[in-house]
């Protein structure tokens, strides 16, 4: 073990720092890296690892650490972190001591709009304050939600002079290796410069019909008199290879029956210390319409047989959920392949892509194509994704590839402060990187380069919503097809354009013909957003409107299987009380039919309904459903220790039921103190709203308000 600092730090000065990383969708993963990069650059012995890598860098003798976490799920924490959590509890188990060797600072992301902002981070900090370690900076919180710049390029302005302190920092050129460069500022912002962008989308080729356009108001730039506070260029870490189409490890055709990337082989084979986990091809059986035709949303119930994974059988419940490893749009892929000048020839012909030398990383997505080629199609319609958001740094590196200066100073402004109301349009048009890279015509970027400035391409989950049961072999899940229009005011402003957008997963789950296989895996179930086992006689209370009903179907049909077998008559087991909402009793109440049934039967003991577009007097959102069933939902959380579950949509629904939540338990307080410790307002006798958001916090940790949400 190295020698302890003393608790300020400062007086120990480390010859290494480690920057470390959890990341669910890759913002992490990019910030992380590039704060490596830039810490090399200023003269640290710098190296960069992922969390589950812990045995491999040797996090027990690290004595530097930044690290750069998200939040996923209910604030949980990414996947790729997983093992990394189990040794740090392992290790900080009733020791106080276990990391006094350890500085570190923290980067949190996450997004306010989720009830536990940034709970990663702020997990990782009181568990390695408690287990001894010293902050050698201050955590550092930034929101998705507004855009994470803000606090992100301020807090790693702050981190070098607290790192020098702390680590050696052999001399070298740092303002070179500044945050925004001096070539970022522009020479001339003329007028001409400014105005109106709207790329008209009228040509009829493949690839135009793949783009959308974007108008962005850029009259903003005219005042100015340079562009500044840019951030800093991504290095160029990619060199594309190409490779022999006759080598032997280029992937073989896949099968006709086959929608997966070419290399899943690669992915099932990986070690999974969970082999449950390990990705599976399963088939599609049937996909069947839940919602009305004339329903708003598009509902499709999908069935998959897991014949042949045996490695999954017997291993999940109702409840859990899956990932969906999808392609990206091919059309979108032609199109961008198409706008790169890459002739078919080229984007179908294997290439290796490599590190442009020893000392730096390639994104975790692409490291594979190193020893493993595939064609640039593939990598692009698998490996990363071109429909992500935008980040400022990708903008700001697109920029050096602009043949006019009117698309590099164009591309400057939306990366730096100044044009951040800009910026926040081009979020809201939600561009897909085709869309982009036609908005500024004259920007060409080497494939190479554009495919390590884009995001890896996520799977998709699902909940699953049957239960197992001796013969099923198939998981049944629910979703709405994503397709919407984003409006946009039109160039003489007086006209709305529409922005048609499309998700990634759900349009190609839709088209799918029935014996297709696909990649799938189940995922590790964190929350344990799960039936009580056994003996438990807790009363379950459900809340899911909409798709959020999935996990709870595959609840109800395992209580149904339950009461069948042990001959146990319905009125003996706990009570299990559904909410349910949706836009119209006639168009989109999924799985009506069941629920109702199950509700004759006694299977499901209570049934409480909204339906926000039938303007009938009833309540609008299950949040006012709750409300009008307040003491009685109070007193079964607080006298028959209920668990109480929500699944759906975590922006909207989750956060005010939340807030509905601490709304009504502050009211139930002041008609029963009896149930409270503390009291805050002497006067009126009742929960203040932060401690109502206590209890509520309380009994998440406590397992007993579960909650499974998604973006
Ligand atoms: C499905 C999903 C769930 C999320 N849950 C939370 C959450 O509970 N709390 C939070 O602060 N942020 C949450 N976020 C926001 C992410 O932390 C944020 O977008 C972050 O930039 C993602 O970084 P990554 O790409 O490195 O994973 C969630 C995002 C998604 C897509």
């Amino acid at each position: 073990m190295p020698n302890a600092s003393d608790s300020s730090g400062a007086d120990f000065v480390d010859s290494q720092v480690t920057f470390l990383y959890a990341s669910q969708t890759g913002n992490a993963e990019s910030i992380s890296y590039n704060m490596y990069e830039e810490a090399a650059k200023r003269g640290f012995n710098a190296r960069w690892h992922v969390l589950d890598d812990h045995e491999k860098f040797g996090f027990n003798e690290v004595q530097t650490a930044v690290f750069v976490v998200s939040t996923t799920g209910d604030g949980d924490p990414p996947d790729n972190s997983a093992r990394f959590w189990r040794i740090l509890r392992k290790a900080t188990r009733g020791k106080s001591t276990a990391y006094s060797h350890l500085r570190y600072a923290i980067l949190g992301l996450g997004d306010t709009n989720y009830s536990n902002f940034c709970n990663t981070a702020q997990r990782l900090d009181k568990q390695l304050l408690e287990a001894g370690a010293t902050a050698f900076y201050p955590k550092g919180l930034a929101d998705d939600g507004t855009g994470l710049e803000e606090v992100v390029e301020s807090w790693i302005e702050g981190l070098w002079p607290a790192l020098a302190r702390v680590a050696q920092c052999a001399p070298c050129e740092v303002a070179e290796a500044s945050g925004s460069s001096k070539a970022d500022v522009v020479s001339a912002v003329s007028a001409g410069l400014a105005g109106l962008a709207l790329d008209s989308n009228t040509s009829t080729s493949s690839s135009s019909s793949a783009h959308q356009p974007l108008v962005l108001d850029f009259r903003a730039m005219e005042s100015l008199k340079a562009i500044t506070g840019t951030p800093r260029v991504p290095s160029a870490v990619c060199e594309m290879v190409s490779v022999d189409g006759s080598a032997e490890n280029t992937a073989p055709p896949l099968a006709k029956d086959l929608t997966c990337p070419p290399w899943y082989a690669a992915l099932t084979d990986d070690s999974w210390d969970d082999t449950s986990l390990a990705p599976f091809l399963a088939t599609l059986q049937s996909t069947t319409q839940l919602t009305s035709p004339e329903a708003l949303k598009r509902t499709l119930l999908v069935e998959l047989s897991l014949s042949g994974a045996d490695h999954v059988r017997g291993s999940w419940q109702a409840g859990d959920s899956f990932n969906i490893y999808a392609p990206n749009d091919e059309v979108l892929v032609r199109g961008l392949l198409e706008r790169l000048a890459v002739s078919a020839g080229e984007a179908h012909r294997p290439v290796a892509l490599q590190k442009r030398d020893a000392a730096i990383e390639l994104p975790t997505h692409l490291a594979r194509f190193a020893s493993a080629p595939a064609s640039l199609f593939d990598i692009l319609l698998w490996a990363c994704d071109v429909c992500a958001a935008p980040r400022k740094q990708t903008l700001r590196a697109l920029a050096d590839h602009c043949a006019e200066v009117i698309d590099r100073d164009r591309l400057l402004f939306l990366s730096s402060r100044q044009g951040v109301a800009v910026f926040d349009e081009l979020r809201r048009q939600a561009p897909t990187t085709l869309d982009l890279l036609h908005a500024f015509p004259s920007c060409h970027p080497p494939v190479e380069r554009l495919l390590e400035l884009l995001p890896p391409l996520a799977p998709r989950s699902y909940s699953i919503c049957n239960a197992p049961t001796a013969t099923t072999d198939s998981w049944r899940f629910a979703f709405n097809v994503v397709e919407y229009c984003i409006q946009v005011e039109g160039p003489d402003a007086s006209s709305m354009l529409p922005l048609r957008r499309r998700g990634v997963c759900t349009p190609w789950l839709e088209r799918l013909p029935c014996a297709q296989r696909i990649l799938v895996a189940k995922r590790r179930n964190v929350s344990e957003f799960r039936m009580p086992a056994g003996p438990d006689q807790r009363p379950i209370i459900m809340v899911g409107p909409g798709t959020g009903v999935a996990p709870f179907i595959g609840f109800l049909e395992q209580r149904a299987q339950h009461l069948a077998t042990a001959g146990v008559s319905p009125e003996a087991a706990p009570l299990m009380w559904l909410f349910f909402g949706c836009r119209s009793r006639q168009h989109d109440f999924l799985f009506s039919t069941q629920i109702e049934q199950w509700q004759s039967e006694g299977v499901l003991s209570r049934l409480s309904t909204c339906f926000s577009r039938d303007s009938l007097g009833g309540p609008k959102y299950v949040q006012h459903a709750m409300a009008q069933h307040e003491d009685e939902l109070m007193d079964l959380l607080l006298t028959q220790n209920a668990l109480l579950f929500v699944c759906g949509d975590a922006k909207g629904m989750g956060k005010d039921v939340n807030d509905a939540l601490a709304d009504m338990l502050c009211r139930y307080s002041s008609k029963h103190p009896e149930y409270f410790d503390v009291l805050a307002d002497v006067d009126t006798k009742q929960l203040s709203k932060v401690q109502a958001l206590q209890v509520l916090m309380r009994w998440s940790t406590e397992r007993r308000y579960l909650r499974d949400l998604w973006a």
